[in-house]
This record gives C-alpha cells, sequence and structure tokens, in this order.
C-alpha cells in the first residue's frame, strides 16, 4: 500500500500517489498565477509532463514549458530559461523533474529578478545575503526521480560550461514553497535511472551520518534513510510499478536531502568534479566512489556504523556494512570503477584540484588534502 500525509517539514510536502492533481492548490499556496513549469529535454516529450500542463491549463493556469535543460544543467541553460521567464510574464515557476530539472527551475526562480551574476552565489560565503531576497519568485517543487531530494533543498548545482565546474549555488529563499511528491511519477524510471537516482539519495544519507558536526536530528533522518533505500531500493530497480517502494523511495530522497544539512563529504567533493569533467551522472558517479570513501574514512565513522549496521539489519558492524556496500552496488547493477563511465586517469591532477575547493570536503571525517583526495581517484577510476 502506498502510504499519503501531509507534512510541513522541512517545507509544505503533499505527499502521495495521485496527488499530481493538487497542482493548481500547489500554485495557488505559494501565490502562483502565471505559472513556468521548468523540466529538463528528456522529460518534456513524457507523458507525465503532459499530464501536468494538462492539469495546469484544465485549471486556467496556463500550459508554459521551458525545458532547455540539460542533465548537469549550467549556466547556458539558466539565462535562457531566465529570458523565457521574463517574455513570457510569469509569476512563478514549477520546478519539475530530476536533480536537473529541479535545480534549474529554482535557479530561474532565484535569477529572473537579480542583477548579479549566478556565481556570485556560490555556497562558500555569506554572498546570498547581499541578494535582493524579495526578488526571488515562488517555486513550486515537483521531483520526478527519487535520488536528489533538491525539492526540499535551498542549493542548486550549476555547472559553469567554461571552467567544467559544479558550483553549489545557495540562498535560504530558494527553498520551494510547496513540494508535490506524487510517487506515481516515478514508475516510468528505467532500471538503472531508478538505481543511480536512489543510490545519491543513500550516499546523502550515509555522507551526513558520517559527517562529525553535531546535528542528532540529522542522524536519526539519515539511518532510516538508509533503511529505506536498502529496503525499496531492490523493490524499485526490480518492479518500477511497485507503488509502495517508489513512496518509500522518494521519502528516502527528500529525507537524505534533509540530513545533508549536516554535512556532505568526499563522495561529493569526488563526484561533482567528475560529473563536470565527464557529464557522467551524478548518484551513479557517488555508489561507484563510495566504497573506496568508506575504506579512506574507516577510522572515523567505525564506532557509529557498528552501532547502524544493527538497526539496518546487516551483521558484522562496520566490516559488515562494507561488503554490504559492495554487493549492493552489484545487485543494483552499478559499474565497479570510474573507468567504466569514461573518466580518464590523465585528469587527476585537475579533477583533486578541483574537489579541494569543493564545499563538500568540510564535512567529510578524515580531514581531505591533495595526496588523499589523490588516492581516493585511484582507488575508484
Ligand atoms: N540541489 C541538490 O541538492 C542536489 C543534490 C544532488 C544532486 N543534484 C544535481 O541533480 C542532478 C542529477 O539529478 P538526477 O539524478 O535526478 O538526474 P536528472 O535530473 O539528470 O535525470 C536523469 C535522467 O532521467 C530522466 N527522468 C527524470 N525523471 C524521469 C521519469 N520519471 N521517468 C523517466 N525518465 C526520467 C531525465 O530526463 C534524465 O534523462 C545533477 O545535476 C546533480 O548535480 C542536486
Ligand atoms: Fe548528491
Amino acid at each position: 500500500m502506498s502510504p499519503t500525509a501531509t507534512w510541513s517539514y522541512p517545507t509544505a510536502i503533499r505527499f502521495g500517489a495521485g496527488r499530481i492533481a493538487e497542482l493548481p492548490a500547489a500554485c495557488a499556496q505559494a501565490g502562483i498565477t502565471r505559472p513556468l513549469l521548468v523540466t529538463d529535454r528528456g522529460l518534456a516529450g513524457m507523458e507525465i509532463t503532459g499530464r501536468a500542463l494538462d492539469i495546469l491549463e484544465a485549471a486556467g493556469l496556463g500550459r508554459a514549458v521551458f525545458a532547455e535543460v540539460d542533465p548537469n544543467p549550467n549556466e547556458v541553460n539558466l539565462a535562457a530559461g531566465v529570458e523565457a521567464y521574463r517574455a513570457g510574464g510569469h509569476d512563478g515557476v514549477v520546478a519539475f523533474g530530476g536533480g536537473s530539472g529541479l535545480d534549474l527551475g529554482k535557479m530561474v526562480a532565484f535569477m529572473c529578478g537579480q542583477t548579479r551574476p549566478v556565481w556570485d552565489f556560490e555556497d562558500i560565503g555569506d554572498w546570498w545575503s547581499r541578494a535582493d531576497a524579495a526578488a526571488i519568485a515562488p517555486i513550486v517543487a515537483v521531483p520526478t526521480t527519487a535520488g536528489t531530494g533538491s525539492e526540499v533543498g535551498r542549493a542548486s548545482v550549476i555547472t559553469n560550461s567554461v571552467s567544467h565546474v559544479k558550483k553549489i549555488i545557495f540562498h535560504p529563499k530558494v527553498l520551494p514553497a510547496v513540494v508535490i511528491a506524487d510517487p506515481e511519477l516515478t514508475v516510468g524510471m528505467p532500471p538503472h535511472i531508478t538505481a543511480g537516482t536512489g543510490l545519491d539519495a543513500f550516499a546523502h544519507c550515509v555522507e551526513a551520518f558520517s559527517s562529525p558536526h553535531y546535528h542528532p536530528m540529522s542522524q536519526g533522518i539519515a539511518l532510516e534513510g538508509m533503511r529505506l533505500v536498502i529496503e525499496n531500493l531492490p523493490r524499485a530497480y526490480a518492479d518500477g510499478a511497485d507503488l509502495e517502494a517508489r513512496a518509500n523511495m522518494m521519502s528516502a530522497a527528500s529525507m537524505g536531502a534533509v540530513a545533508f544539512q549536516k554535512g556532505l563529504g568526499a563522495i561529493h567533493a569526488m563526484s561533482h568534479p567528475v560529473g563536470a569533467v565527464f557529464n557522467t551522472h551524478h548518484g551513479t558517479t557517488n555508489a561507484v566512489c563510495m566504497p573506496a570513501v568508506l575504506d579512506f574514512n574507516e577510522g572515523a565513522i567505525r564506532d557509529r556504523f557498528d552501532r547502524a549496521a544493527g538497526y539496518l539489519g546487516i551483521e558484522g558492524g562496520y566490516d559488515g556494512f562494507r561488503g554490504f556496500v559492495e554487493r549492493f552496488n552489484a545487485e543494483l547493477g552499478m559499474p565497479r570503477r570510474l573507468s567504466e563511465l569514461g573518466v580518464t586517469a590523465d585528469r587527476i591532477d585537475d579533477l583533486v584540484a578541483m574537489a579541494l575547493e569543493d564545499p563538500s570536503c568540510g564535512g567529510n571525517p578524515v580531514t581531505l588534502d591533495a595526496p588523499g583526495l589523490r588516492g581516493l581517484f585511484e582507488a575508484a577510476i
């Protein structure tokens, strides 16, 4: 059975199968009367997107859509989206998609009223306080994958198409006003995307749980998020129409993103440069990096995973968990090495330099330096 609930943590979430029908009500709740639906190129032609546009149109909200969004979206996509938003006289964004559509939709809402370049708002200080927060358009977020949790996050990941660096753009008001989390929208995801996105949620939970920062609420959420992924991702992978597994994965994705307010770590510090340079899928890249990062962090995380393993139904404490991760990746069709995703060792110097600059470095339980990161990339490639 697929559960239904209405939550307001961390933002208003209308959760449950079929609740995409409430899109007009969600727009009204957010104060949007002329929405621009932002999604990626692939989703633009899919039935679920047509369904969402039909629902908007039937409610008199039009069916305006912007879909020039690439996987790992960049500032060129963003500029075109802002232009479409302004030209259409819109007053809010429906961010619709996986992390790519959600992140770019959130950034269109953010940038439509700004005069400064988007790169000024990177998550490395308090630059965001200079933004004219009142100019940020309201956002309704509708995830169609269960992975990034971007629907409950205040950041977007945008790739700089010139420098090939992934930048995390942060502003507190980029948190969507309303989320529709409808697991039916994820039923058509093919198994390899189900696995890759689901393992992004898993990586968020594992890294948040490993991070040394004090945040017991996130710790609890991360632990339960891991359990939901372990028990439901193989089911969703094997049978995409298993709505209960899809619903639990959708919860786990949002939980991962709430949990990583506590911090991310080396998995994401590695995965961001790899994705930016080689255009690999984010969650898949994380999954391949995870075993090497667990080994690297072992001394700092052994105790907490000794405790967690029992709750997760894994025997043997940390060692049992470490072995499980490799089997889990294999069961879900993940490659064992980054080279299988097209990553080549000749770029290791660049990857190390970029990883050192990534804000995720700060949450890793073992301090990351250039030799440490080089070793990690050598182990993963
Ligand atoms: N903002 C954040 O906090 C955050 C966190 C993690 C990752 N990210 C970013 O999110 C992006 C990755 O997002 P993703 O993993 O969701 O992948 P994605 O959004 O790039 O989507 C992957 C593919 O799946 C397709 N797709 C999406 N929903 C579908 C559905 N229901 N049925 C069939 N196909 C579907 C898309 O068209 C696309 O081709 C990266 O850019 C990553 O950097 C952001
Ligand atoms: Fe991620």
